[in-house]
């Protein structure tokens, strides 16, 4: 092995950065939906987005809804009446009467026409403003809806592989909400406008509608196919950008700034979200020849159609087949028609885009519901006399070998029982079969005879206080980090209780704002707390629930002694009322214990009181002679 000196004489010969894992999974998720549907199925798909939209937004603010329906159909009525009112004035302007007579006759049809377009104009903005009502809550609606999905369940999907994957993919079905609605009334809209003009169009001359169908028909399918290949490579940059995202904040997060910068991880970490980032890029423009392609494509043809309308349009004229006053009409209908189809394709496209994007999401959440926590309605009731384990066994998805191997234990009000064992031995896992964060695979766990599998986990819940290894630091008031999620209380008294038990008391009084103090220094200001201090904040969140299954898995790792035996002490002496657990490396600590359980690959090897166990002969008097040796 080279020294760290060999090292720093040649840093010049230190091998390139490795590249970021290529992350693909192979599961359930890795198939492209659109990589099997045809052009004819993906379009068939608008009608159902449209009605899953109206159904949305039907659901957000009825009265909205109605509103921009009241104004698809007056732009459509005024669109009509616009145009037959343009004939009626051409005929009298195109006549060879004297100017002034002539103006005179077209008048009144020149008075409706500004009159229609003013109506028109008019419901276009009312439109607006119904959409702009139904947008933002629609879009809280589905990313609540998100959030919750995601919250509802079952711990175990989290390690379910592409999980996160399709949650990330989820996440942009919400983003596209907030065009959804604009998209789909300007695509109503525009399909209005267009029949209108159309039908007005066909009466006029009957060859001219279907080549302007001609003419507009190439971009439609060439918007749909670039919103295709936008959408593969999307689909294919999933799990980097995913990633990616994970990796911004792992990397900017002044939490983990310490050790990105004492452990020279800057250079690696810039590299690794450049390569990523790259990637990305790199997927990105391999697709762009083809939506170049596409698009070229598409303007030859709508070009060489539109070309042909004109034409015929001006042959018509110039031969007398249509008289002037009509050949004029026909160029504001074909002008409108024009312009309302290029709006129902950009608009088409815009709602098959946006539907691909919303069968993610949708997907997401039939499948966050169907993984959702639903085990049986029976009540666990307190207090929590027994908790009975009988062989459980629970292996990570995707995992070899179970984490936790046919374990037995039975646990009764009033007891502490520690568990003890090498990283990695199942200790954790344990404690969440124990509190039904997780079901086993095999085996039962019973509170008070019922079985938790069966029983409904907000009542399991509601008797549980939990230390877990890794805690979270809200960006909230420190009496909310204590308290979050649980009944508020007028006063304040049990709050300072279970500052109290923690130890917290004197760096409580010394916040600035005491327990209203915001803990949120790097995004909202207020103070910051040490390790230890946080720990005795995650200790007093579990105390303050006066659970009746206390967990604490390694509850005072950065505790200094003093705090460290202040919380073993409390520990102690709230034993008697509830069922205590607490998952320890320091063999010391086990001593309030009155029973100890060693884990070893998942399974129970030994157990007993401190005493006899460390004089065992076994992996315990082992550990804790190796921990009294340093
Ligand atoms: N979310 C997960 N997905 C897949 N495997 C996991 C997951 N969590 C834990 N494991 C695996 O399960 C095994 C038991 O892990 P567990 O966290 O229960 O161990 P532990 O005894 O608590 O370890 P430590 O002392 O390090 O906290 C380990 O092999 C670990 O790799």
């Amino acid at each position: 092995m080279a020294s760290p000196e060999t090292h720093e004489q040649q840093p010049e010969t230190a091998p390139p950065f490795p590249p970021p894992a290529e992350i693909s999974y192979t599961g359930q998720y890795a198939v492209n939906p659109l990589a099997e549907v045809s052009f004819r199925h993906m379009c068939a798909q608008i009608p159902g987005v449209l009605r899953r939209i109206a159904r949305l937004a039907w659901l957000t603010d009825r009265r909205a809804v109605q509103l921009l329906l009241g104004c698809q159909v007056i732009t459509g009525v005024s669109a009509a009446v616009l145009l037959t009112a343009t004939a009626e004035a051409m005929q009298s302007v195109l006549s060879d009467r004297a100017v002034a007579d002539r103006l005179h006759s077209a008048l009144p049809a020149l008075l409706v026409v500004a009159l229609a377009a003013a109506l028109g104009r008019g419901a276009a903005s009312l439109a607006m403003y119904a959409e702009r009502r139904i947008t933002p809550r629609l879009t809280t609606e589905t990313d609540t809806a998100l959030v919750e999905a995601v919250c509802r369940v079952e711990a175990a999907a989290y390690a379910v592989d592409g999980f996160s994957d399709r949650q990330e993919a989820a996440e942009m079905g919400v983003i596209r909400t907030q065009v959804m609605i604009a998209d789909a009334q300007g695509l109503m809209s525009a399909l209005i406008r267009m029949m209108t003009a159309g039908g007005v169009l066909s009466v006029l001359n009957v060859l001219m509608l279907p080549l302007l169908v001609l003419a507009v028909l190439p971009a439609g399918i060439g918007a749909v196919l670039t919103a295709r290949v936008d959408y593969e490579t999307h689909y294919a940059n999933v799990a980097d950008r995913n990633v990616r995202g994970m990796m911004r904040w792992w990397a900017t997060t002044s939490k983990y700034g310490d050790e990105v910068r004492a452990n020279s991880m800057t250079d690696y970490l810039t590299y690794w979200y450049r390569a990523l980032s790259d990637r990305c890029d790199r997927r990105t423009l391999a697709a762009a020849p083809r939506t170049l392609r596409i698009s070229l494509l598409s303007s030859l043809a709508g070009g060489f159609f539109l070309v042909a309308t004109w034409g015929a349009l001006a042959w018509l004229a110039a031969t007398g087949r249509i008289d002037l006053a009509v050949a004029a009409t026909a160029v504001v209908a074909v002008q409108t028609t024009l312009s309302a189809l290029s709006q129902v394709v950009v608009n088409g496209a815009a709602v098959f885009h946006t539907s691909l994007y919303l069968g993610d999401m949708q997907a997401f959440l039939d499948d966050a519901a169907a993984r959702a926590s639903r085990r049986g309605p029976r009540a666990v009731s307190a207090p929590i006399e027994e908790i009975k384990v009988e062989e459980v066994v629970y292996r990570y998805p995707g995992e070899a070998r179970p984490a936790v191997d046919g374990v037995s234990l039975t646990l009764r009000r009033g007891e502490i029982l520690a568990i003890v064992g090498a990283n990695g031995s199942g200790k954790s896992t344990l404690t969440r079969l124990l509190t039904g964060i997780y079901l086993p695979d095999k085996g039962k766990v019973f509170w008070n005879g019922t079985d938790l599998a069966e029983a409904d986990p907000a009542t399991v819940w509601a008797n549980t206080g939990l230390v877990p290894q890794i805690f979270a630091q809200w960006p909230l008031r420190l009496r909310e980090n204590i308290t979050l999620g649980q009944p508020r209380t007028h006063d304040d008294e049990p709050v300072w209780e279970a500052v109290d038990a923690a130890g917290l008391r004197e760096t409580v009084e010394d916040l600035p704002a005491g327990l209203d103090t915001l803990l949120a220094r790097d995004i909202f200001g207020g103070a910051e707390l040490s390790g230890g201090q946080w720990q005795r904040v995650a200790c007093s969140r579990a105390l303050y629930r006066r659970p009746g299954l206390l967990i604490l898995d390694e509850p005072t790792s950065q505790m200094d002694p003093r705090g460290e035996h202040g919380v073993f002490q409390q520990i102690k002496s709230i034993a008697a009322d509830r069922i205590t657990i607490v998952v320890t490396h320091r063999l010391e600590n086990t001593k309030i214990a009155d029973h100890i359980v060693v884990m070893e690959h998942g399974r129970i090897t030994e157990q007993g009181v401190y005493d006899d166990l460390v004089h065992a002969g076994g992996t315990f008097a082992e550990l804790l002679e190796l921990s009294r040796k340093r």
